[in-house]
């Protein structure tokens, strides 16, 4: 489970839940026990922990699909993650712009824009469906929970792009969707639907109650994703400020992430992050996010530690954003010294092709050295012997802003750690495009930081 899910410590007491929601006691046998095999139970039991929880009133139709609130909660805390990182120091991220989600298949529960609202109250959202009870039971739902001015239910065609008409995102003020959700049909026709159920009615925990419009898409859920990534690409030649958006998905089989990530790699998509969230002994879920600009994720997205995802999963990860190199404890590696050498030295080496700066993040000790290279790998015996050339013609040097194809952004912070007697140093990859170019940095760093290090 995401570490911030509530449920994760704390799995739900049902007597307490019924106590708080009188319809749940119906369904409540020998005063705890829920028989998870009757829908009717499970969307008791789903209603009194949005009730109870999130302060969310929901009407479940027990032969649609019962939204489980761990996996969901999963996804939504995730998506937060994502985002937060953008904004570096997710202590103070700025909850008070106005963000903007979109939801494809919202389902009649439109259960993520309902939690995603009530846990941000700056997240504002576009559901979609292509299933008319899903829009007016999805809709109903957002009036119940006063949520009309913040989430507006769309009806679309199957034909239909899954990114709605521009048009409609302009009368709301905005110019591309932050981020993009969906939670997929799994299946690819009637026979895989109809052989998963006959093979879950022996697993009372996996009974899901569903139509088969949703759960079936031609091509199943990883043929689902493709078309997103191919219309992300078009909407990123299109308008270019499109590429900050995060267009994510939820995946059901591993198999599905296995092709929705060589797809990514087959279109050079390399700004990207999976997740994994494991749920009980049962249960495995997968999300794959991606986008087109040169932010990049903070390292522990990249490659999460909390849990660490399986070895299936591994071989999938996107390219690394983060590389610590530790150092003996001495004096002269000090955190606080060692930085200040650092800069100098970048700064001796570097300072006219840089953009250097220390910084201190607030209500911390901890201080950080940012920088920022317009023209890339200017470290390289390449980029030196060009401009050596150059130089003979003309001196003078052009800088750019974040934003301009080849940049490339970094932080590095430095950390005692009095336990082990080492002092670490982090490098963040920040800004770029080219993993390879990370790669030579951490390598000319790591050099240069053993030379000042006796
Ligand atoms: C697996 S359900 C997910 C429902 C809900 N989001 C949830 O997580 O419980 C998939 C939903 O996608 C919808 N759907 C299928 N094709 C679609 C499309 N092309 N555009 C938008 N929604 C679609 C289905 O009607 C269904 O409601």
């Amino acid at each position: 489970m995401h570490p911030r899910n509530p449920y994760a410590e704390n799995p739900p007491d049902f007597r307490a839940l019924a106590e708080s929601y009188a319809k749940l006691a119906e369904f409540l046998h020998y005063d705890a026990i829920i028989d998870f095999s009757d829908p009717e139970a499970v969307c008791a039991l789903t209603e009194a922990l949005l009730h109870k929880d999130f302060d969310i009133d929901v009407d479940l139709l027990p032969d649609r699909l019962c939204p489980r609130i761990a996996n969901r909660l999963n996804y939504i805390l995730w998506l937060q993650d994502l985002l937060d990182s953008d904004s570096y120091d997710s202590n103070n991220v700025n909850q008070n712009t106005p963000i903007w989600g979109l939801d494809i298949g919202t389902g009649t529960s439109c259960i993520y824009p309902l939690l995603g609202c009530r846990l941000r109250a700056n997240w504002n959202f576009i559901a979609s469906d292509v299933d008319n009870l899903a829009v007016s039971h999805a809709a109903k739902a957002v009036a119940r929970n006063k949520l009309a001015e913040r989430i507006l239910v769309v009806q679309t065609a199957p034909a239909d792009p899954l990114f709605p008409n521009p048009l409609l995102r302009d009368s709301h003020a905005m110019q591309y969707f932050h981020f993009t959700m969906c939670n997929p049909p799994f299946y690819s026709s009637s026979a895989d639907y109809n052989a998963s159920q006959s093979l879950k009615v022996t697993s009372a925990h996996s009974f899901t109650a569903a139509t088969p419009e949703e759960m079936i898409t031609p091509g199943g859920e990883a043929a689902f994703v493709q078309r997103m990534i191919n219309e992300s690409m078009e909407a990123f030649r299109i308008h270019p400020v499109t590429g900050n958006t995060w267009y994510t998905s939820m995946l059901g089989k591993l198999d599905s992430l296995k092709t929705v990530v060589s797809t990514l790699r087959e279109h050079r998509i390399s700004n990207y992050a999976v997740a994994e969230f494991i749920q009980g002994q049962h249960t495995r879920r997968w999300a794959v996010a991606w986008r087109f600009c040169g932010r990049r994720l903070l390292p522990n997205l990249t490659r999460p530690e909390d849990p660490v995802p399986s070895a299936a999963v591994r071989g999938l990860l996107p390219p690394a954003t983060g590389f610590t190199l530790n150092l003996r404890r001495a004096k002269e590696t000090d955190s606080r010294h060692l930085l200040d050498k650092v800069l100098s030295m970048l700064e001796a080496d570097f300072g006219e092709l840089m953009r250097l700066e220390k910084l201190c993040q607030r209500d911390c000790a901890e201080a950080y050295i940012s920088g920022y290279s317009s023209q890339g790998n200017v470290w390289s015996r390449k980029f030196r012997r060009k401009r050596r050339r150059d130089s003979e013609d003309d001196d003078h040097v052009v800088q750019g802003t974040p934003g301009e194809g080849i940049g490339f952004g970094f932080r590095i912070f430095v950390e005692d750690s009095v336990k082990t007697e080492v002092t670490r140093c982090v490098l963040h990859w920040s800004y770029g495009s080219d993993p390879i170019v990370f790669e030579s940095f951490c390598g000319m760093l790591k050099d240069r930081i053993q030379s000042l290090v006796p």
